[in-house]
């Protein structure tokens, strides 16, 4: 099937995304790592995160100039730096230079920095439903920026949303190899990095970050029996409840220790059959998931065969703007092991209510 002008849009911006990503993240060791500064949440945010989402939003405004973007950051910091001093000095500078490293890698014209702020803040869009007739993006520059810091799993994510359905979705993950190795490796493995790709009622693809490679179909694994399946989780023990899917594990006798990988690379092994079943878990009341964590693996996991819900088994309703505001958690599963996951997880949590 041949690519929409919104899928061959949204790949685009993957690609000049995520060689900005590769750029910061080789300019910098593993020691010190990249520029981080700490957002009001404490969260990180790097010099990487701001410059893929200039890039992504620069790609998408070509292709759709109307579009809204409902993007994770904004450049409202970046405003602001004229005066600041010792390991922030230079930040925005940083992120102006991996910007431009990454247009030169694709023979485009370099930026201002002037003009990179505003591509980005092109991501301040509310994601209401109704403006734009129902159409807009949205895009996680990086997702796991922890991951990212650490030299691990990360993703750029980018999704089209229409009508609250997401129906184009783009994971690109530099550090995730083309092919699974059912990988224990949790980082780089020197390898070219992998784009995966979907349209809603169209196949799954995943094909090589290097240039003109060709997308290859991938499916969900068909394992219908829980006890042979592999569990994927985050690293990050604050962004879901490690005990309480050991808890679920049990009660579905799986045996396989869990793969913790960072970032929305959980959805994509998933998507593959690297991994069967992908928790997200609450780990305390209140915390609302964010759409851009979640729109892009949701097209590319059902595309390839696969489910996604909430804990109790709703699907992510994205007509509530920045938040899935009438979800908690998520279960995404390769499809035939659904049900049983769902019911494995509604019985943990409700104990433990
Ligand atoms: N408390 C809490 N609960 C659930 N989720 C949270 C929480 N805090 C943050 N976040 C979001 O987690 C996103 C990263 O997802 P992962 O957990 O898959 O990656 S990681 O292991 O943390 O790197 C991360 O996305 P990025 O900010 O894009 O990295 C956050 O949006
Ligand atoms: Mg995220
Ligand atoms: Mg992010
Ligand atoms: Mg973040």
């Amino acid at each position: 099937m041949s690519e929409s002008a919104a899928l061959a849009a949204a790949v685009q911006a993957g690609r000049w995304a995520a060689a900005a990503c590769q750029v910061v993240r080789s300019a910098s060791g593993l020691e010190d790592g990249p520029a981080a500064l700490d957002k009001a949440d404490k969260s990180p945010v790097t010099v990487a995160d701001f410059a893929a989402q200039a890039l992504v939003c620069r790609a998408l405004a070509e292709a759709f100039p109307d579009d809204p973007v409902v993007g994770e950051e904004d450049a409202a910091a970046l405003r602001t730096t004229a005066d600041w001093q010792g390991e922030k000095a230079g930040f925005v500078e940083q992120v102006t230079h991996a910007v431009n490293a990454a247009l030169a890698q694709f023979k485009l014209p370099t930026a201002t920095t002037a003009e990179i702020l505003d591509w980005i803040d092109r991501g301040g869009a509310d994601g209401a439903v109704g403006e734009n007739g129902g159409r807009f993006w949205t895009v996680d520059p990086i997702d796991g920026t922890k991951g990212f810091l650490r030299g691990g799993q990360y993703a750029v994510a980018i999704a089209l949303i229409e009508n609250g359905i997401p129906t184009v979705g783009v994971l690109a993950c530099p550090n995730l190899p083309v092919q699974s190795d059912g990988h224990n490796g949790d980082g780089a493995d020197g390898g070219t990095g992998a784009l995966f790709s979907a349209e809603k009622d169209g196949g799954a693809t995943v094909r090589s970050l290097e240039p003109g490679s060709t997308p290859t179909s991938i499916h969900t694994s068909a394992t219908a029996d829980a006890a042979a399946a592999r569990l994927c989780e985050s690293v990050e023990s604050a962004h879901t409840a490690h005990g309480a899917a050991a808890e679920i594990a049990a009660k579905l006798n799986l045996t396989a220790d869990p793969l913790r990988l960072d970032s929305q690379a959980k959805y994509a092994e998933v998507a593959r059959g690297g991994a069967d079943i992908y928790l997200r878990l609450p780990t305390r009341p209140g915390y609302v998931e964010r759409i851009w964590d979640h729109a892009a693996g949701v097209v590319v996991i059902e595309a390839a065969g696969g489910r996604v819900t909430d804990v109790d088994g709703q699907p992510l309703d994205f007509t509530h703007g920045r938040g899935l505001e009438k979800n908690r958690g998520v279960i995404a599963t390769n499809g035939p092991l659904h049900d049983a996951v769902r019911a494995a997880t509604g019985a943990v949590l409700n104990a433990s209510n």
